[in-house]
């Protein structure tokens, strides 16, 4: 089954999903990637151009297109697709990593991604909000929950790839 990383933004879902995907020799599916691959822009320059809620349906399409791909991928997935029910269900056919951490933490990761949009001038605010209102969410659909603040992105990726090999069906 497909392999997704999930959780806020700065956790680490696209470090973590490239080491899974080397050392399971599977594809890696980056949603930032296909999002500038299919709309030829980044995140950030599409929620200028387009909003931010038009930006989350792509996302959430990008998410589901990598599932039904076929291909049996690991997948960073973008952070605000937790919040879509459709996508919260399509992750039922995965095994599901949510990266936890504190959101000061992940707000000082993020000023080192110029893809990402700053929705609000404070990160850790905007974080410590987006991590109360999406924690149930996350929740229902990890199959696994590391925090990404007392690991090394190794470290974790070990811990994944040993509950994949115990997992039925997580082909690990
Ligand atoms: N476990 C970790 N410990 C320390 N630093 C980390 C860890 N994981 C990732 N980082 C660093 O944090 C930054 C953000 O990581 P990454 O781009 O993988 O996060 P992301 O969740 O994919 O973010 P985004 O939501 O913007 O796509 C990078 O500089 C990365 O090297
Ligand atoms: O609300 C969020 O967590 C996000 C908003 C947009 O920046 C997206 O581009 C990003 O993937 C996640
Ligand atoms: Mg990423």
């Amino acid at each position: 089954m497909p392999v997704v990383v999930t959780g806020l933004m700065g956790a680490g879902k696209s470090t973590v999903a490239r080491l899974l995907a080397q050392a399971l020799d599977r594809p890696m599916r980056d949603s930032d990637a296909d999002l500038e691959s299919r709309y030829g822009e980044t995140a950030a320059a599409m929620a200028a151009d387009v909003g931010a809620d038009e930006l989350h349906a792509r996302e959430a399409l990008v998410l589901r297109d990598a599932l039904a791909s076929g291909a049996v991928p690991v997948i960073a997935a973008a952070a605000s697709t937790v919040d879509d029910p459709e996508s919260r269900a399509a992750l039922g056919s995965a095994f599901v990593v949510f990266l936890d951490g504190p959101p000061d933490v992940l707000a000082e990761r993020m000023r080192s991604s110029p893809h990402r949009p700053h929705f609000k001038p404070d990160l850790a605010e905007m974080l410590t909000e987006q991590r109360a209102r999406r924690l149930p969410h996350f929740q229902e659909v990890a199959d696994l929950t590391v925090d990404t603040s007392a690991h090394t992105p190794e470290e974790i990726a070990a811990a994944v790839l040993e509950r994949l090999a115990v997992t039925p069906g997580a082909g690990g």
